[in-house]
């Protein structure tokens, strides 16, 4: 079991030292600080449990020093030691939000139970984001929520779902999402990015084929679509699918059977459709580039998932997740690092954090990732590219609408009221950002 680690901060020397050997004959780890500012650079540099500090000290005083914890180190706990009798400070202490107080002289017994309430305090914490996982889709935002809702109430039916986001997003992990709440988890999930594979070979990956039925078929091949029998497939980038297997697929959906290359034979298939493309499969119709008929059995309902940057407080629950299973959990993110990474634009969504997590756990040799880490983990700030005004409006009405239908709980006619726009005006809105 790792041991907590407590600061204590007090500029009487032989108390903090009393205190830290108490605390270490019960087993945690002390660590002491007689200054604020002293504390403020262990805070910094070391992961800390809780924090238990002295309220009159010289320079910075108990309430300063919470203050800046408050603002640095988010929900650290806190537990302030006040002269005995003091009671004005102590209720003063709790109304600002320190987690409780500790009367002087220290008694040994309320140290420790203090110090345990502590713990189970931040325990609690870490049992509330657990409940913001679903499927392998870890999420905090109302924006994700709305999208958890949807999926949990589209999972069970057999409908097509339509899978749209930019790249990143996360859509092959909804779309696992969908297999795994779905009456067909029992079943294969099979996915084929139809980008990846070239357009000669792709026929043949999703249909399979006979040996000889093509030059290099020099056996027979049973095809994705059969592989996914009882299960779900997902078919990735469907946008970049050639319009003369589109027809192919798309008979394939009228008639939940599947012919291999070269032969006579029909095979029913029992399979969930699920798909998903990083363009805009609408305009692609409107292009000619993808069939209208295919688009509507595909898009039977469609989910889309916000980009990254939309939804910011996503953005440090999933870093410390991934930072974590990277690190196997040996190195914690400081908070510096943290406004490093809410600031940043995220071009490459959840991907890019991934791999941006990785290369900071990489780079730090400490158990803390700092600010200085994480700068270097980030791409430069000239490669942020600068939003025109016709995309930053854009963006904005999107990120409005959203947040208004949230706040109302997905009832239109409230969200249109509450925007002072008609019901049909709402919903054209909503159309043209393709939000359901
Ligand atoms: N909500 C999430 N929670 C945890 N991890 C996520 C989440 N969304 C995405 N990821 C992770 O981010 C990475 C990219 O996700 P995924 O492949 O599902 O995105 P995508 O939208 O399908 O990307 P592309 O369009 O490039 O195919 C994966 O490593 C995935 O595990």
């Amino acid at each position: 079991m790792s041991l907590a680690t407590i600061l204590l901060v007090d500029d009487d020397h032989a108390l903090a030292e009393l205190l830290a050997m108490r605390l270490l004959a019960n087993g945690y780890h002390t660590l002491c600080a007689h200054r604020g500012t002293q504390a403020l650079k262990i805070l910094r540099q070391e992961v800390i449990d809780i924090v238990i500090t002295d309220l009159k000290m010289a320079h910075m005083d108990g309430f300063e020093l919470f203050e800046n914890i408050k603002k640095h180190h988010i929900g650290l706990p806190v537990i302030m030691m006040t002269a005995h009798g003091s009671i004005p400070d102590a209720v003063d202490a709790i109304q600002q939000g320190f987690l409780s107080f500790l009367s002087k002289p220290i008694d040994s017994q309320a140290l420790l139970s203090t110090i345990e309430n502590a713990l189970e305090h931040t325990q609690t914490r870490s049992v509330i984001t657990d409940q913001h996982r679903y499927f392998g889709i870890t999420y905090q935002s109302s924006a994700m929520q709305q999208v958890v809702k949807h999926i949990q109430a589209l999972a069970p039916s057999n409908v097509n779902i339509l899978i749209q986001g930019e790249s990143g997003t996360g859509k092959e992990v909804t779309a696992k999402a969908i297999h795994q709440a779905s009456e067909h988890a029992n079943g294969p999930f099979v996915a084929i990015n139809c980008a990846a594979v070239p357009a000669h070979l792709l026929e043949s990956e999703l249909f399979g084929h006979k040996k000889g039925a093509f030059t290099g078929a020099i056996s027979d091949k049973t095809g994705l679509l059969q592989s996914a029998d009882g299960g779900t497939i997902l078919l990735d980038e469907i946008g970049d699918m050639p319009l003369d297997l589109q027809v192919k697929v798309l008979r394939v959906l009228q008639e939940r059977t599947v012919r291999p290359l070269g032969s006579h034979i029909e095979h029913k298939i029992n399979v969930r459709f699920l798909s998903a493309s990083h363009k805009d499969l609408q305009q692609a119709v409107a292009n000619k580039e993808f069939r209208e008929d295919l688009y509507y059995r595909l898009n039977v309902v469609s989910i889309t998932l916000p980009a990254l940057r939309q939804r910011p407080e996503d953005i440090i629950l999933l870093a410390e997740q991934f930072v974590e299973t990277l690190s196997a959990h040996e190195k914690h993110l400081s908070p510096q690092a943290m406004t490093h990474l809410i600031n940043y634009h995220w071009p490459g969504n959840i991907r890019q954090l991934h791999n941006v997590c990785e290369h900071a756990v990489v780079l730090s040799s400490n158990k803390l990732i700092t600010e200085d880490i994480m700068t270097n983990a980030l791409p430069l700030q000239s490669e942020h590219h600068f939003q025109g005004l016709n995309d930053a409006k854009k963006q904005f009405e999107q990120e409005y609408i959203q947040k208004v239908l949230s706040l109302c709980a997905g009832n239109v006619a409230e969200a249109a009221k509450l925007a002072q726009r008609n019901r049909s005006d709402f919903y054209k809105l909503m159309k043209k950002h393709d939000i359901n």
